[in-house]
């Protein structure tokens, strides 16, 4: 068993009883499999069987160091956006030449720390973060590796919050500028051109904006080439969906296969940024209800991890499966799952089904991506506790906040 599954009535987390985990490491708190984690990620290589390419794991999904060691063990690289991604990718044992670091903002100071790391390339997102990336580069005396990250205009057919390849949303170049940009790019002297990316979205459930987007590219790459610009890379983004509940995603491998044609016999390297794919059903957060109250509308279970926890639900009305972690013969009612925090926007589920009593353990399912990485200390509320299982031990990966780091770096005025 390498998944949480109720065995007997209990969840399960590998080969160890997620109540005991939960008394032994306290509420709330994110569980994660390694070997489900390793799965997924090989799920992504081995579809690309000897094609060149490149799996950069994109950071923003799950940034624990023990997660980003994982990956870097088995040979990942990492898609970036912040120096403290950077950081957290070195300090984790990742490769920086397999490092590709996306984002509209990028600081100097950012680029710098990229440059002197010596990642494999920027995925520059407009004209003047070209200019002042060949600024830095020249200060530093160095040649800076470039791809332009086109924007496409797909729709990805996503929550609208989380779609990024449309001709409104912020991200990239737009493709009727590719060419001018790639021009101009050339023509400044500290920068190499390596590549061409895209990300059109997240929680895609479909191939078919992914080849949309693919063939927008390829035909771009095409007329760069007839320009005498060579590409050596093109990096499709992340953004392959998981199921939370009906959704029949595309595996990696059906991903993989609808992609491959297209590219017929272009000598590209292939990059994709995959994050929830691998993350998000590797990981549970486990809570623990405090009360039950029956409202004159609806019945609420409140429960120890909050909007703070886990934002998902909140920000995007997220549905992710509620279950108990400890199956029992009792009624079932329908419960709005809530949180301590002071919104009314603080819920983890809406009428959920669910068998429970006072101090019983719920699992949110789905939880590995975005969870921890999205939660913040709102309410002044510690951060969860962290921890990886992998076979039948569990190793800490993440202590629980205390109240005094709440703090830390915060000065009375004299
Ligand atoms: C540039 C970029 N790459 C990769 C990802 C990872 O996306 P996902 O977690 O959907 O695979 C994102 C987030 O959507 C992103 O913005
Ligand atoms: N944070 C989003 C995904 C955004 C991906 C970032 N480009 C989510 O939880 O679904």
């Amino acid at each position: 068993m390498d998944y949480f599954n109720h065995h007997q009535g209990r969840l399960m987390a590998e080969q160890l009883d997620v109540a005991e985990l939960a008394t032994e490491f306290g509420t709330p708190c994110y569980l994660y499999s390694q070997a489900t984690i390793e799965r997924h990620w090989r799920a992504f290589s081995d579809a690309m069987g000897e094609r060149p390419h490149l799996i950069c794991y994109a950071v923003k999904a799950n940034s624990n160091l023990a997660i980003l060691n994982l990956m870097a063990r088995m040979g990942s690289g990492f898609d970036i956006v912040s120096g403290g991604e950077l950081a957290r990718v070195i300090a984790a044992g990742g490769d920086p030449a397999k490092v590709v670091f996306s984002g509209v903002g990028k600081t100097a100071a950012e680029m710098r720390q990229a440059l002197e790391a010596g990642i494999h390339c920027f995925n520059v997102e407009s004209e003047p973060e070209l200019d002042r990336l060949n600024a830095v580069a020249g200060a530093l005396g160095k040649r800076a590796p470039v791809s332009l990250r086109i924007n496409p205009d797909i729709d990805a057919k996503t929550h609208p919050y989380i779609s990024t390849g449309l001709k409104q949303n912020k991200f990239g170049i737009p493709a009727t500028k590719a060419l001018a940009a790639y021009q101009y790019a050339a023509s400044l002297p500290n920068l190499r051109i390596t590549g061409m990316d895209c990300h059109i979205g997240s929680q895609l459930t479909e191939t078919q904006p992914f080849v949309e987007a693919l063939e927008r590219l390829l035909a771009l790459v095409d007329a760069l080439s007839e320009c005498g610009i060579e590409l050596e890379h093109l990096d499709l983004g992340g953004g392959l969906g998981v199921s939370y509940g009906d959704e029949i995603p595309p595996s990696p491998a059906e991903y993989v296969a609808a992609l491959l044609p297209s590219l017929g016999e272009r000598q590209l390297t292939l990059v994709l940024e995959p994050g929830r794919a691998i993350m998000a059903n590797a990981g549970i957060l486990v809570t623990q209800v405090e009360f039950l109250k029956q409202g004159e509308d609806r019945d609420f279970a409140i429960v120890d991890a909050a909007m703070n926890d886990l934002l998902r639900p909140a920000l995007y009305q997220a549905e992710q499966q509620i279950v108990e972690v400890v199956k029992s013969d009792r009624a079932t009612a329908n419960y709005d799952v809530v949180g301590p925090v002071c919104e009314t926007g603080d819920f983890l589920g809406k009428d959920r089904t669910l068998a429970i009593s006072q101090g019983d353990l719920l699992a949110v399912r789905g939880a590995g991506a975005y969870g921890f990485t999205m939660s913040s200390n709102y309410n002044s509320r510690p951060r969860a506790a962290e921890v990886m299982v992998s076979g039948d031990s569990a190793h800490l990966i993440r202590k629980r906040e205390t109240l005094e780091q709440l703090w830390q770096g915060e000065q009375l005025l004299p």
